[in-house]
Order: C-alpha cells, then sequence, then structure tokens
C-alpha cells in the first residue's frame, strides 16, 4: 500500500503508514490523519415518489407523478424530457423553492428529511436570472461573496481570487467590469451582457461558495456549442474535485455535453421514464423494453434518441424502429421503469451494499442466462452503482434486466479521531484508488467507545466525550470504483442502536460488522484518523474526509450577520440607485416641476378672505400630492417585490437586515425630492413667513409622502403583480381623500363610521398639522373687506349649513373696512383642527411606525412562503 500526500481544495492530506493497528482491526489496515483545515460538505439528495399537481379551471393537473431518484455527490445528473414534462417543477421540488401547487413524496438529504439549513448548502441557478441591471459582474459577484462566502473565507483578497477564479472557468473575466444589463424598473433598458454571457454569469454565482448541491435549470440555453461544452465541462471538474453533486435539466445535448453527464434522469408528461447511469440508457429503452434499435449514424446521440422516444406531444414522423406513440404507451413503459426502480430501491434496502451478490446466489441459473444475454447484446453497458443493484433486483423481479457486474473487491475505511460532535449528523468519505473497482460494504453500529481516539478524547460512549446517544455511525450504501473514485456515506441512525449496550458487546458488534467508521472528539487540532483496509486488487491511494456535519454547522454559523448583510444591501442599494441617473433625475425633475407648477399658480396668494381660500386650497393640494407622487416608484417597489423574492428563496439574506437597508437606502432620496418640492411651493406661494411654519410644513410633507411610499411597498409585496398593487394603493389614497376635512366637515357627516374612519386618514393628519403652521395664531387683513353683496351671494351659494352662514369667517368678512381682520383661529375651528402641531406630527409618525410595522410583518409572511 502506498502512502501518499492529497492537496485537495485546501485540505492537505498527508497520509501515512500505522505504526501499530488499532484495537479490533486486522493487521493489513492501513491508515491515516487528516488534518481537515477545510472541510466540503458533499449530499447524497434522493427524492421518493415526488408528486406535484395544480389545480386549474379544468381540474386537477397532474405535472408530475411518483418521480424517485438519487444525486449522488461527485456527479452529474442530467434532468431530461420534453418541453412541459416537468423538470423545471422537479428543479425547483429538490431545491426547496416551490411554493404552490400540491406536492407529494419525500426528498431527503443523506437519507434524512431536509433540514432548514439544506438551502443555504445549495445552489440554485434558474432559467431566468434576476440579476440587478445596473451592476457589472465583478459587482454581481462581489455581492453574493459577501452574502454567501462564510465569514472566515470573506476577506477581500479572497474573495476577489474567489471571483477571479469562477469568472475565468466560465470565461467571463474579459466582461467583470461589464454592466449585466437589461430593462431597468421604469422601462428603460440597459445595455449590457449578452443572453449567452447572462447564462455563465448565473452559473459563476451559483458555483461562487462551493454549495454542496448546484441545480441548474437549463444551464446551456442560449450559450453556443462552444461555451455549453465549457460550462459543462467545468460543472463536471468541479463536481469530481469537490464532490458537488450537479442536477441540470438540458435540452439536446451535443455529444460531447452528454459524454460530460455521469446519470441523467428521463421525464415526460410528469412520468419518470428512465433514472440512472447514461451508460445504461439505451439498455434500459432498447434492451429491455424494446424500442429501437438505436442507430447514433439516424438518430444522434443516445439522449437525442430518447427524446424523440419519450416524446408523445406530436404526430412523429418517419422515425426508424419501435417507437413510443401514444400516451398509454408511455404510461406503460412508465410504469415499468417504475417496478424496476422500486426494486432496486428495496433491494438496497434490504442488503445495502450487497443486492448483486445476494440475487446472484439466489437465482444463479436465471443469471447465467442473463449473463449471457448480456455478453450477446450489443447494447449491454457496464453497470455501476444503482444501474448494477437495479438490474439484479429487476432480474428478481422478473423483468429481464441484464444481470450487474460482478461484485468489485473490497475497501474498508475507519475514520478514528473526529475533531466535531458528530451527534450532529453525516459524514462523507471518499476513497481514491490507483485504478481497477471496488466498493465500500455496508455495516453495522460501533461504539466510540471501542474506538479510543489517538488523542484520547473518547470514552465510553459517554456524553463527555461528546458522543451521547449518538456515538455510532455506519458507513451505509454501496458505491463503486469506476476510474479511482468513490463516495460512500456514513450516517447516523439504524446503525447506532446496535451499538448500545456495553463497551465489550459494542466491541464485539463492531468486529462482526466488519468495515466501519469511528468517530471521537480531538483535545486539540482538528483531526480525522481514517484507516482502510486492504481491497484487494485496488490499491487505496487516499481517503479524503468530505463531510462534516458538525462542520456546516459550524460554517453556518460563520455565514454573514446582520450587520454585513445590512451593509451589503445598503451599499447595492446606494449603487443601483446612483447608476440610474436618468431614473433618479427624471424624477427629481418631475417633483420641481410640480413644485414650480404648484408655486406659479398659487403666486401671490393674497389677502382677506381670498388669502385665507388660496391659503387652504394650497395646503390641500400639496398633501394629496405628496399622497400621489410615491406612484412614480411603482416599478422599482414590484421590481423589489421580484428581487427579493428569489434572493429569499435563495437564501441570499433574510428580511431584516434588506428591510433596513432598503428603507435607509430610499430615506436620501425621497427627503431630497420631498423638501425640494415642498420649500419651492412654500417659498414661491408665501406661505407665513416663519421658520417653524416652513419646519412644520415640510416634516408634515415628508412624514405624507413616507406614509404614501410605504402604502405602496405594503402593496406591492402583499399583492403579486403591479395592477394588484395599483389597484390597493388607490384605494387608499381614495379614502384619505375623501375623509379629509378639507372635503366635508366631519360633524356634518351623515354616518357615524364614516366619521370613525376619518382617524384612518393620514391626509387629514397632514393636512390639519399644516393648516396649524399656517393658521396657527394672528390675524389676516381684510382690510379691503368685501363687498356685501358678494357676501350675500356667498352666503345664498353656500348649503344652508348654520355652521357654514353663521361661520365666523363669513361674519367678519362681512365688516369690511379699514382695521378688517381676519382670526385665523376661526379658520382653524371651521377645519376641526384642535390639536396642537406637535401632536399632528407625532401622529403622523406613528403612523409611518404602523406602516412600517405591517410592511415588514407582511415582508415576513413572504419570505415564509417564499421559503416553504
Ligand atoms: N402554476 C401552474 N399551474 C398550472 N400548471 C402549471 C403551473 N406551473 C407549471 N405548470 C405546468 O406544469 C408543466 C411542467 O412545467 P415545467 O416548467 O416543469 O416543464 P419543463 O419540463 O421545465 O418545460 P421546459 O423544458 O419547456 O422548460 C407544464 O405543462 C406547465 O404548463
Amino acid at each position: 500500500m502506498k502512502a501518499k500526500a492529497l492537496s485537495y481544495f485546501g485540505v492537505h492530506v498527508p497520509l501515512q503508514q500505522p505504526a501499530s493497528p488499532m484495537r479490533g482491526i486486522t493487521p493489513d489496515l492501513w491508515r491515516t490523519q487528516l488534518e481537515v483545515s477545510r472541510v466540503r460538505n458533499p449530499l447524497l439528495l434522493s427524492w421518493e415518489d415526488v408528486g406535484c399537481a395544480y389545480s386549474t379551471p379544468v381540474g386537477i393537473k397532474r405535472v408530475l407523478q411518483d418521480v424517485s431518484g438519487a444525486a449522488n455527490p461527485f456527479e452529474l445528473l442530467a434532468l431530461m424530457g420534453p418541453s412541459g414534462a416537468g423538470k423545471s417543477t422537479l428543479l425547483d421540488i429538490l431545491a426547496a423553492r416551490k411554493t404552490v401547487g400540491r406536492l407529494t413524496g419525500r426528498v431527503c438529504v443523506n437519507g434524512a428529511p431536509r433540514t432548514s439549513d439544506f438551502v443555504r448548502r445549495i445552489s440554485y441557478v434558474p432559467q431566468e436570472d434576476n440579476f440587478m441591471p445596473a451592476m457589472t459582474v465583478q459587482e454581481t459577484c462581489a455581492l453574493h461573496a459577501a452574502l454567501k462566502l462564510p465569514r472566515d473565507h470573506n476577506s477581500h483578497e479572497q474573495a476577489a481570487a474567489r471571483i477571479a477564479d469562477v469568472l475565468c472557468s466560465m470565461g467571463m473575466l474579459h466582461a467583470r467590469d461589464t454592466l449585466v444589463g437589461g430593462e431597468l424598473p421604469g422601462g428603460l433598458m440597459l445595455r449590457g451582457l449578452s443572453g449567452g454571457e447572462r447564462r455563465r454569469l448565473s452559473v459563476a454565482v451559483g458555483i461562487l461558495a462551493s454549495p454542496s448541491i448546484v441545480f441548474l435549470d437549463e444551464p446551456t440555453s442560449g450559450l453556443d456549442a462552444c461555451s455549453a461544452l465549457a460550462v459543462v465541462e467545468h460543472l463536471r471538474d468541479r463536481a469530481r474535485e469537490s464532490g458537488i453533486a450537479v442536477v441540470a435539466s438540458i435540452h439536446q445535448p451535443r455529444a460531447a455535453v452528454w459524454a460530460c453527464f455521469d446519470a441523467c434522469a428521463v421525464l415526460s408528461l410528469g412520468f419518470s421514464m428512465y433514472h440512472g447511469p447514461c451508460s445504461d440508457l439505451i439498455g434500459w429503452f432498447q434492451g429491455h423494453l424494446g424500442y429501437g434499435p438505436w442507430d447514433s449514424a439516424v438518430h444522434g446521440t443516445a439522449s437525442d434518441w430518447v427524446m424523440d422516444l419519450v416524446n408523445v406531444g406530436f404526430t412523429k414522423g418517419e422515425l426508424p424502429g419501435f417507437t413510443i406513440a401514444t400516451r398509454s404507451d408511455l404510461e406503460q413503459a412508465a410504469r415499468k421503469f417504475s417496478v424496476h426502480y422500486k426494486c432496486l430501491c428495496s433491494a438496497e434496502k434490504q442488503h445495502p451494499g450487497e443486492a448483486p451478490q445476494k440475487h446472484q446466489q439466489q437465482q444463479p441459473q436465471k443469471q447465467q442466462q442473463q449473463q449471457q444475454q448480456q455478453s450477446e447484446s450489443a447494447v449491454a453497458t457496464r453497470s455501476r452503482r444503482r444501474g448494477s443493484r437495479a438490474s439484479a433486483a429487476a432480474s428478481e423481479a422478473g423483468l429481464g434486466m441484464p444481470p450487474p457486474a460482478p461484485p468489485p473487491p473490497s475497501a474498508l475505511a475507519h475514520a478514528d479521531s473526529w475533531p466535531l460532535r458528530p451527534q450532529q449528523g453525516t459524514a462523507v468519505l471518499r476513497l481514491s484508488t490507483g485504478g481497477g473497482s471496488g466498493r465500500v460494504l455496508s455495516t453495522g453500529g460501533f461504539s466510540a467507545a471501542a474506538w479510543p481516539t489517538l488523542g484520547g478524547a473518547a470514552s465510553g460512549g459517554g456524553a463527555s466525550a461528546g458522543f451521547s446517544s449518538a456515538a455510532a455511525f455506519s458507513v451505509g450504501g454501496a458505491a463503486s470504483l469506476g476510474g479511482g473514485a468513490l463516495a460512500a456515506r456514513a450516517s447516523s441512525g439504524g446503525g447506532g442502536r446496535s451499538a448500545r449496550g456495553s463497551p465489550r458487546k459494542q466491541q464485539q458488534q463492531q468486529q462482526a460488522d466488519g468495515p466501519k467508521v469511528a468517530l471521537a472528539r480531538s483535545h486539540s487540532r482538528p483531526l480525522i484518523t481514517v484507516e482502510t483496509l486492504d481491497c484487494g486488487s485496488s490499491e487505496v491511494s487516499g481517503v479524503e474526509l468530505c463531510e462534516v456535519a458538525a462542520a456546516v454547522v459550524d460554517r453556518d454559523k460563520q455565514r454573514p450577520g446582520w450587520w454585513i448583510q445590512f451593509k451589503t444591501l445598503f451599499a447595492r442599494e446606494l449603487l443601483v440607485t446612483m447608476r440610474n441617473p436618468a431614473d433618479v433625475a427624471g424624477r427629481m425633475l418631475l417633483f420641481t416641476w410640480v413644485g414650480v407648477f404648484c408655486g406659479l399658480i398659487f403666486w401671490g396668494l393674497g389677502s382677506g378672505l381670498d388669502g385665507v381660500r388660496n391659503r387652504v386650497n394650497l395646503l390641500f393640494i400639496v398633501v394629496q400630492l405628496f399622497m400621489l407622487l410615491p406612484y412614480v416608484y411603482m416599478s422599482l417597489y414590484a421590481a423589489d417585490r421580484r428581487h427579493f423574492t428569489a434572493d429569499i428563496a435563495a437564501r441570499l439574506y433574510t428580511p431584516g437586515p434588506y428591510y433596513v437597508a432598503k428603507t435607509l437606502g430610499v430615506l436620501p432620496f425621497a427627503l431630497a425630492n420631498v423638501l425640494l418640492c415642498s420649500l419651492i411651493v412654500y417659498g414661491m406661494a408665501g406661505l407665513r413667513l416663519s421658520a417653524t411654519s416652513a419646519v412644520v410644513n415640510s416634516v408634515a410633507g415628508v412624514l405624507t409622502y413616507l406614509i404614501a411610499a410605504q402604502v405602496q411597498a405594503l402593496a406591492a409585496i402583499i399583492m403579486r403583480n403591479e395592477d394588484g398593487a395599483f389597484v390597493v394603493t388607490i384605494a387608499w389614497t381614495a379614502g384619505n381623500i375623501f375623509l379629509s376635512n378639507f372635503i366635508i366637515r366631519f360633524s356634518d357627516m351623515a354616518h357615524g363610521w364614516l366619521r370613525a374612519l376619518r382617524f384612518l386618514s393620514a391626509a387629514n393628519y397632514a393636512f390639519s398639522a399644516v393648516l396649524r403652521a399656517e393658521f396657527g395664531s394672528g390675524f389676516l387683513s381684510c382690510d379691503g373687506g368685501l363687498s356685501p353683496d358678494l357676501i350675500r351671494g356667498l352666503q345664498t351659494l353656500l348649503p344652508a349649513t348654520p355652521a357654514l352662514r353663521s361661520s365666523a369667517v363669513l361674519q367678519m368678512a362681512a365688516r369690511a373696512g379699514s382695521g378688517c381682520v381676519v382670526d385665523l383661529e376661526a379658520v382653524l375651528d371651521y377645519f376641526d383642527v384642535r390639536l396642537s402641531m406637535v401632536s399632528y406630527i407625532a401622529v403622523l409618525a406613528l403612523y409611518l411606525w404602523v406602516m412600517h410595522v405591517i410592511t415588514y410583518a407582511a415582508l415576513l409572511l413572504l419570505a415564509k412562503r417564499e421559503r416553504r
């Protein structure tokens, strides 16, 4: 056995021969210590009987039916099928992003149900990206790096190196300073990346944080043939190196692209037609189901042929050979595969890792015949992993599958010293061989007590050593070695139970069980000791620790916290706004124009009653303007919702920092615009020359605007589309206007409930505040007075309301002549303004706060729904 050193993704793995064999292990075992400076986290994803149905006007539409499968670490899985087959739906379900539809079935990670941190450990590259058009490629990557990379790996230099690495691998380094481009919220088109470049940027961002599983919805669509191949090859290399599982839906891969995939799942009309190694695809459809024959010269790649085969949406042309022509043919083929796949799964559960031998023993004659058939079959291919066990199981089930390949020699792995708390989950070991084939046998449990660590930390399975009830881990599952690597999964669970009892019993148990992984906590440095037995003809050259679930927990703790998220999102907010100067300037011009126009209309407010009337009208109009002006931002709010839902589904950040960053990010621009408009009107119209009045007027304007903007933000969150958001906002604005005391005196209102509703009118409070600021004290000259005729005319025009006819304003106006003054308190009385300026401002501030609380609650609900 050779001792080598493996250096791999930051993990330096010195391998050495054991000084002395460990207790309970045969002397030819091979042992190494891995110094774990960084761990990777491969995940084994499996799904069983997954279904999805929608309620439609014409009834229930089932878009996925009992689909089962698995995605292994180190492998590329192609999700294929005709358009509408359900690929995106399945991807969404597997990536825990499906928020609509009736979902059934189970999705497991390392054999256990998915936990809440699953989404943080994966990456999803959607068909349609959701990048900010005004950010450059580099900025987009930096944003994701800041929000995704663990804190300890997030120094500026490290993040920059990582970004350069992924951009380089996607052939995007040349475009790092190019704007992403696309349609801005206002409808403006920003020139930027081409469609293919955007796609590559999506993939680059997807793999930036080295996720354990990458889901890609049609990563090659829109790419030229060369780029498509480069992208897929890179994904394959990443999978091989880092142990990530890649699941990609793909249409018509060219031969070179198809060759990069290890396994494929074929869907059609929501049925699972096949799931297994790519090399067995033809064998299943042609050798087992009898379709075809496949002729590469006529049909193209195997994937092309199978796509033609399972597509029943069209009348098929002159395709040579026997094909699936109708839906019932398709359903029959799907049923056969379902039976076959279930057989394989149950065989694997009953005899993990041993199914081929067992079945061979049980049915030697049948297998001999099948072996003969296999050798005669031109399409028989090497069975690997599930495929081989599937074959055995299916043979047993009488489905006539080709027999499995002979069992490879076994390898044995032991991890003895563990730096972390194993009760938190799973471990994955990866064994490298010099060639040939072999596999890890599954094992029963063991006890930590049976495996004292090098550091001597473990003892008796007791909680003192950090093991408690989960002291037992077992290697589960099996994998054959194809060209040098295998993955074996270790998980807590069933094996643990068998290991309980006295230390002696546990030791006996583990000796009987064979290969094992033993875990213990190291007392000082992160250290893992791995031991393997000679695996026959396949020389074990390396054992790598690929996953420590507890390390994942630690890594999660290192994820960017609240403050970093806030800083990053706040910077994004400012950047995106500043990068849209036409929009910013356009909106500012609008506010200026409104202010100037209003100022011109009310230029010279006049004195006496005209002055009163003009002032009251102006104040009311300005309040209404500040309620209406936020409508120019509705497209931004709708775009924000899209970005937020996409980001939150990807667990890019949490709602809290986003909300604060968003609120503070828009504040400077809102303040600038409102103050500009308000002060222009104030100055041009010549409202009361007092600092207090001017300040109150401005503050009331700002608060009114912010409240109205908040209502828009809330509407954009609770409604799914922009039209719906407009409906909600317009309803609120109309209510505010009509419930204002400018429109009607509350005491004159016919309905008591309407009077109660006026408390909801922010316009009412704002109008009262500015009225109080303008007419708060003093008298207004009415030297000129009004002619008695005009007064009489006015009185006849006014409704027969005693309050109006006998109002102090009119009475005073009637006393025209020298020394005539209007008591401004009378104006306030008339409009029911009874509180102080400060009170009205406080009420407005409270109103804004309540709106924020409601909006944030709505945002949390939206986030919860997106993270379902
Ligand atoms: N919300 C929904 N309500 C009703 N039907 C839906 C809904 N969403 C998707 N579907 C249907 O589900 C089916 C599968 O859609 P899906 O997008 O998963 O297909 P696909 O295989 O990814 O197709 P393509 O390759 O064209 O992207 C389609 O027939 C689609 O119309």
